[in-house]
């Protein structure tokens, strides 16, 4: 790691699966407190990348660096929304692992769960079963369940994905918070960079044989975009806010960003 302050350094990472080369020379680093997106299309790598980072899926070549603990928010639930676990159940479950049949939790347990139950706005339907959950509530059970053993790197694999415009408003800024005020740095997987370019301090954007990545600022300008994926993309400002907007669909625009200069990385 080339820094010592850096939570997460990915190095010259590629990843290939028989007959098809998903990532290729994918290099990046994230600071504490940083919220960067990781924005593609569907199966433009994204899982992989999150999956090579957490060691569940080996490199080909290349390095992953992480400095402390890290949390994982799947985008495919690991549990069965049938079982009758209630809300702090499952928050609990991120401190036991998946041991059932434990006695009771200890008091500092059920305090740690508490507290990370309060901390993500889930304290009023805490003994509600997951499964009856809406989508927003149970992202929130589950970014508490990554969370409660206080990592300092929380990867989220698509959490924004089925949720209606106030549950992603809800969520982003829950995971800006924990950034801001926790120092928590958040990798987070979405197709749309719209819902976090409020929040987004860099992005890793995969897409169509490129990966590239840089400060959010630096690229998401008209004539960065434009020029990177050859197709006019207006980024406009309304309100203090920012949009992009290509012709086509949203989530196709492959945007490109990096700090000094712009990096594009061709995957063939
Ligand atoms: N274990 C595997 N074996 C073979 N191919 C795989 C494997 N895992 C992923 N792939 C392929 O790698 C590519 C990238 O998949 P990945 O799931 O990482 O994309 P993604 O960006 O997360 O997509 P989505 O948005 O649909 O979740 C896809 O073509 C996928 O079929």
């Amino acid at each position: 790691m080339s820094t010592l302050t850096e939570t997460l350094n990915v190095s010259a990472l590629s990843v290939a699966f028989p007959g098809r080369q998903v990532l290729k020379d994918v290099s990046f680093s994230l600071m504490p407190g940083e919220v960067c997106g990781l924005i593609g299309s569907n199966g433009s790598g994204k899982t992989t990348l999150l999956r090579t980072i957490l060691g569940l899926q080996a490199a080909t070549s290349g390095a992953v660096h992480l400095n402390g603990a890290v949390g994982y928010v799947p985008q495919k639930i690991a549990f069965d929304m049938d079982m009758p676990l209630r809300a702090r159940d499952v928050v609990g479950l991120g401190l036991d692992g998946n041991r059932f049949g434990l006695p009771l939790p200890s008091l500092g347990k059920r305090r740690k769960v508490e507290a990370m139950l309060r901390a993500v706005g889930a304290e009023a339907f805490a003994d509600q079963r997951v499964g009856d959950l809406s989508g927003g509530q149970q992202q929130r059970v589950l970014i508490a369940h990554a969370m409660i053993r206080r990592p300092r790197l929380l990867l989220l694999d698509e959490p924004l994905a089925n949720l209606d415009v106030r549950a992603v408003a809800d969520i982003v800024g829950l995971l800006h918070r924990f950034a801001r005020d926790e120092g928590v740095t958040v990798l987070v997987s979405a197709h749309d960079m719209n819902p976090l370019l409020g929040v987004m301090d860099r992005i890793v954007y995969l897409a169509q044989g490129r990966a590239a990545t840089g400060k959010t600022e630096e690229v998401v300008r008209t004539e960065v975009l434009s020029r990177l994926y050859g197709h006019h993309i207006d980024v406009i400002r309304v309100h203090g806010r920012v949009l992009v907007i290509a012709a086509g669909a949203a989530d196709e625009i492959p945007i490109a960003i990096e700090k000094h200069p712009v990096h594009v990385c061709e995957i063939p």
